[in-house]
Formats: C-alpha cells, structure tokens, sequence
C-alpha cells in the first residue's frame, strides 16, 4: 500500500525543483516532507520527530507554533491583504515596522528600505551604494569588496557579492565591480600565525585592494560580521576594528549583511553591535519575521539617508511586495515577541552562554578539531588529526555522515564541508540544549563508528 509520504514524494519527484539540490540525486532518493512544528521541534509526514538545531535556515528566531503571528497574519489579510508602496503610498504596518526597526537598530542608522528576501537586500544595497557615489559627482566609485566564502544571496549582485566559487561557474559570475580578498578564517588558513595576527593580516588586505584599486575606484566594503554559510566563521577580535578603520580612514562605505546576524543572534540585537562594527548599510531579512512570511530590508545610516533623500532625485528600484503589509504586520509582532520575552537578553545572559559552554565539551570528541561560537550560533571543525588540524578524506564526507546520523538521531545540525553548524530557535530552553548536545555527541560517536568501519 502506497503511503502518504510515498504519494508525496512521487510528485515532489515528478514537479519540484529544489534549491541547492542535484535533482536527479534527489529524485533517487526522495525528500522528507516536514508536515508539522511546534516550539524548537520538527515532525515529518512519517512522523519523525526532531530537534530543529537550524531554526529552519537561521530564521525562526521565535520558534513554530506563535499563534501571535498566525493572528497577526490573518487580522491583516482580513483589513489589507495588499497595496504596494509605489506611487506615494504606504500601509500601516510598513510604517510601524520601519519605526520599529529604527527603534532597535544603532543610533545612527534609522532608514529601511523593504524587499522580500535577503538576496534582494544585497541587490538593492548594490545599487543603493553606486547611486550614492554617482549623485555626488563619482559615478566611477562603484566597486565593492567582498571576501572569499562569504554568502550574501543566491540573486545575480548576491551571488556575485557572494565568494562562492561554486555558485559563480553556474551564470557566468561576478558582474564587473566587484572584487573578493581573502576570508578571516583561521582555523582552515591561519597556519602558525596566533588569531589575532591572522586577524590583522586578513583585514590589512582590504587596505591593499583598495589601493591597488584605487581609492577613487572603491565603493564599498561588505561583510557578514561572522560569515555564516561559509561555515560560521568568527572573525579573531582583531579583524573588525581593523576594518572599521580601513573605511574610515579611505571613507568607503561599510556594510554589514545582518540577514543571520540580526536580531539577537549573536546576543545583541545585531552583529555589528557583537563585533563593534558602525555600519553605513545593513541588510536584514531571516530573523526578522522569523521565516513566518517573507521579508527582508536595507536599513541605512543617516548620512547615506541624506544623500539619498536630498541629493538623489527618485530612487529607480523597488520591488512589488516592498513593505509588503501582512509580511510587515507579522515581523512587526515578531520584533515586538523578541522584546517582551526578552530574547535578546536571555541570549546574552544565559542561553547562549550555556550554549556554548555545553558545545565546547563536543572538544572532547577525537573528531572535532575545533568548537566555535557566539550568542546561538556555532560550529565544529570535523578532523582527522586534532594537533596538526588535518582534514579527513575525502572533504565533506564526514560532515554528510554526521548531517545525516544527526537526522535518524532527531536533531537538525547543519554541514557545509566537514564544519558542522547549529543556529536554535531563540526560544530554545536550557534543557533543549541538553537535548541538543546528547544528540549531538550520539551523532558524532556514530560518525566514528562509521568512518572505521571504512
Ligand atoms: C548573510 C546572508 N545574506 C543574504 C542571504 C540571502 O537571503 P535569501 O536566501 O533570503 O535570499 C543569506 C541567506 N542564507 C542562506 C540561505 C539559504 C541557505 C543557507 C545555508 O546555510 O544553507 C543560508 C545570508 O546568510
């Protein structure tokens, strides 16, 4: 008898093309339909149940089940399912969420442009940044820096900001202006350098691009303030004021891609609070509605603000469900959840640093060469040698194993290569920690049972 998942499956089969997927694989294989979630849990349509250890894809700050959003949703749709904010409109809940973000942003940053995703954010601020130049008279300062392995969306200017070799072979990326220095990774590139001189270093050479450049040239600077995609990549402390005075000292623009880091993160209300970064552009999206409906934004300093407002004339680009109103009304009660329950704090005070105490003993593990992290989010490094930091062959093996053994064992746990990611559910209680890191370890042990028995 052809079971419900089965049925499911074939059609998905026969229809679906999926992100970041190899199809045909897939399709031999077939996909687990995620049906049901409540809290920081999932449940597929066989009823597996598991420990959502990636909030989704980094979103569901809030976790599943808020019949607040569910309402917030429904009572708008009810009153304006939409209207767009073209032609001198507006809607309410685009209003009060606009105000909202500029209430829980830095100081000097109180302007939001909305958009529908993260990739979108990163196009808007690409045209935002060249038009800024332009209208003061440098139409050629257009070229913005972004580094190797950052992710910054899957659209033509996201992907090309992005340095994602993979992802540039397929399209014929990046567009011209946009140039890639080395990443702050230190645990695959530092070598014998300590952190903190790798930090230096690997900060030092957006100095060199931009006069091998030429200041003239150089548009901007953009960075995740810890790359996320790429493999949680924590910056050492010395990298980000480092770069803070590279922009400042040449006056590029510096934008900070908030769209993981937003919105209590890392323990703050956004990464560049965390890392001590003063950001001209910040592009959000992902925690702020908490993956409910779809929304993202450019918020933006003051100073580009008046540029923009006084100098630029009309702005040519916009999206049809800019400040969509039933995506607004529920990010607006989402950041309004965030603040009453205190998420942001509780992240700083005591889930995350919980977190990361209790992830650290996964350093006990003879695979695991390194365990990062900051707020709720972290990483693993899978080793073959601890001391001399050596890989296991072939790459990326290890983490597809423990990925999937992490699967059968009810916890969600992200892999890219052989770093193994986690990013829970604000919400995530102290004992669903625990929960978390006695499937993380039963994982782990199954990976090395599995890679001796060859
Ligand atoms: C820093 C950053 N900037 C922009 C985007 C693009 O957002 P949209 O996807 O909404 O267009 C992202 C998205 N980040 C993202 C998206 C999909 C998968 C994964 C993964 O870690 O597998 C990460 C991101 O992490």
């Amino acid at each position: 008898m052809t079971t419900t998942t089965e049925k499911l499956q074939e059609l998905d089969r026969q229809h679906h093309f999926h992100p970041f997927t190899d199809q045909g694989d897939l399709n031999k294989k077939g996909t687990r339909i995620i049906s049901k979630a409540d809290g920081v849990y999932l449940w597929d349509t066989d009823g597996h149940k598991m420990l959502d250890g990636m909030a989704g894809l980094w979103c569901v700050a809030v976790g599943y089940g808020r019949d607040e959003l569910v309402e917030a949703a429904r009572q708008q749709m009810s009153e304006l399912p939409y209207y767009n904010s073209f032609f001198q409109c507006t809607t309410p809940p685009a209003i009060k969420l606009a105000e909202k973000l500029a209430e829980v942003a830095p100081d000097h940053v109180n302007n939001v442009f909305f958009t529908g995703s993260g990739s979108e954010s990163n196009d808007t601020v690409l045209r935002l940044v060249r038009h800024y130049w332009a209208v003061q008279g440098q139409p050629e300062k257009s070229v913005i820096i972004s580094r190797k392995n950052a992710y910054h969306g899957s659209t033509v200017a996201g992907a090309s900001l992005g340095g994602m070799g993979y992802m540039h072979k397929q399209g014929g990326l990046p567009i011209p202006g946009i140039e890639h220095i080395d990443q702050p990774y230190w645990f695959e590139e530092g070598g014998d350098l300590t952190p903190e001189e790798f930090g230096l270093q690997r900060a030092q050479l957006l100095e060199e691009k931009i006069l091998e450049l030429g200041v003239e040239k150089v548009a901007a600077f953009i960075g995740e303030p810890l790359q996320g995609a790429g493999g949680v990549i924590i910056p050492p402390s010395t990298y980000w004021p480092e770069i803070q005075r590279i922009c400042d000292k040449y006056g590029i623009l510096l934008i900070a891609d908030e769209v993981i880091c937003g919105f209590g993160r890392t323990g703050n209300w956004f990464g560049s609070d965390t890392f001590g970064i003063k950001p001209d552009f910040m592009p959000i999206a992902k925690g702020l509605s908490s993956g409910y409906l779809p929304i993202g934004g450019v918020m933006f300093s003051d100073r580009v603000a008046e540029v923009l407002k006084n100098e630029a004339g009309e702005i040519n680009h916009g999206y049809t469900y800019s400040g969509h109103p039933a995506a607004a009304a529920v990010a607006l009660k989402n950041l309004e959840i965030i603040q009453d329950e205190k998420l942001v704090e509780r992240v700083a005070e005591d889930t995350g640093p919980y977190l990361q105490d209790r992830w650290q003993e996964l350093l006990d593990h003879p695979l695991v060469g390194e365990t990062r992290g900051v707020g709720l989010v972290c990483a693993l490094e899978l080793v073959k040698d601890k001391t001399t930091r050596e890989r296991l062959a072939p790459d990326g093996k290890a983490g597809g194993l423990c990925r999937d053994f992490c699967t059968s064992n009810g916890l969600v746990m992200r892999a890219t290569g052989d770093i193994m990611l986690i990013s829970p559910p604000l919400t995530i209680t102290r004992d669903e920690i625990d929960e978390l890191i006695e499937k993380a370890k039963k994982s782990l042990d199954d990976t090395l049972k599995a890679i001796e028995a060859g």
